[in-house]
């Protein structure tokens, strides 16, 4: 693209594209109360000063009401359209996930060289722009845990089976064939737009038979051989509360993912399994401390400009790439 002339006065300067463009992005759809997990996750990027916008992709279904809350939060509301896939005989996890196939347009946002997907009930508490350095070329994301509930109609949650403790229980390679591949949780994802990517995606969706997980089982199918898994810190499942809490260390926790039955935080109420647990109340009242605190609201916000940053913040800055680039987001080894 040909740098654009613009005039300043006495001389003329080329101003060259920002073709380094990055935005994180989120997905809202309906006229329920996700619009609050999207003003939380504003307001959540704003309190760890990331230098990226908030894209919101909205389904038609989002009342105005809705959209003006968010522009007012400094987020950038772009419509797209639903994705409508095949018909589920099998049915989903969780029948409103049809809806999430609709997810697939952020691979249309091509004015974007690469993007951070966040689900609109993921909080971000630490700063993780270094995420947007990543090398080119592939798909990164957290790996999902199987042994919840909504896994039952699975062959892996049959057996007891889970990627994050493979040891556990072997794979009956001659009953089932092969073990699964690594598989990740879609409700975060460091992906870049690509046109042909995105024609592809929305053709070959056409051509599939949905699954359990939707979008999420569609991802995974459909780059398998360039989803490279990141730090469960960058997408922290609750259920690894329960289910693998040898996996974690709250204390190292950057992004936490509130999708276990009953915690979205706006709808918290304590009642579900689990949902009475210590650490779980503190992650719900952690998610509503940065949600109701108005100096992180887009009006009241004092950005510190990178050129007033005190050490101790710079120290925050992207983290070294060393190597293949991001060995050091690498799950541990367990
Ligand atoms: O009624 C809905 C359901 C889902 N979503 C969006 O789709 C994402 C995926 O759904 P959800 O997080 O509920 O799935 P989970 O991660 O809990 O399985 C949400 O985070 C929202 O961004 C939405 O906007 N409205
Ligand atoms: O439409 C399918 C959804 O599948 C995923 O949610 C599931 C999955 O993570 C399971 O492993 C958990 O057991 C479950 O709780 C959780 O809701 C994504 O988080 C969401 O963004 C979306 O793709
Ligand atoms: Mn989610």
């Amino acid at each position: 693209m040909a740098p654009t002339e613009i005039n300043v006065g006495k001389a003329d300067v080329a101003v060259v594209p920002n073709s380094k463009k990055r935005a994180y992005i989120t997905f809202l759809a309906g006229n329920l109360d996700y619009w609050m997990g999207v003003v939380g996750l504003a307001k959540g990027l704003r309190k760890v000063n990331s230098a990226y916008p908030l894209v919101v992709a909205t389904l038609p279904d989002v009342p105005e009401e809705h959209r003006q809350i968010l522009v007012a939060q400094g987020c950038i509301v772009r419509e797209i359209e639903p994705i409508y896939p095949p018909e589920n005989q099998e049915g989903y996890a969780m029948a409103y996930y049809v809806i999430n196939y609709s997810k697939l347009r952020i691979w249309e946002f091509v004015e974007y060289e690469k993007m951070i997907y966040l689900d609109g009930d993921i909080q971000v508490y630490s700063n993780i722009d270094h995420l947007f350095d990543t090398p080119f070329g592939f798909l990164y994301a957290v790996k999902d845990c199987f042994c919840e509930e909504s896994w039952s109609k699975t062959p892996q949650y049959k057996i007891g089976y889970c990627q994050q403790c493979p040891e556990k229980v072997t794979w009956p390679v001659e009953t089932y064939g092969p073990p699964p591949p690594l598989y990740f949780n879609a409700g975060m994802l460091v992906f870049e737009p690509h046109l042909d990517t995105y024609e592809d995606l929305i053709r070959t969706v056409q051509v599939t038979t949905p699954t359990s997980f939707a979008e999420q089982d569609f991802l995974n199918m459909y780059f398998r051989d360039t989803y490279k898994p990141i730090s469960p810190t960058y997408n922290f499942v609750l259920a690894m509360l329960w289910r693998h809490p040898e996996c974690i260390d709250l204390d190292q926790i950057n992004v936490v993912h509130y999708c276990a039955k009953g915690s979205k935080p706006w709808r918290y109420t304590g009642e579900e399994e689990n949902m009475d647990r210590e650490d779980i109340k503190m992650l719900v009242k952690k998610w509503w401390e940065v949600y109701e605190d108005s100096s992180l609201d887009y009006k009241n916000f004092v950005k510190i400009e990178s050129d007033k940053v005190t050490p101790i913040i710079a120290s925050l800055a992207p983290k070294e790439v060393s190597g293949d680039g991001f060995t050091s987001l690498a799950p541990s080894a367990a």
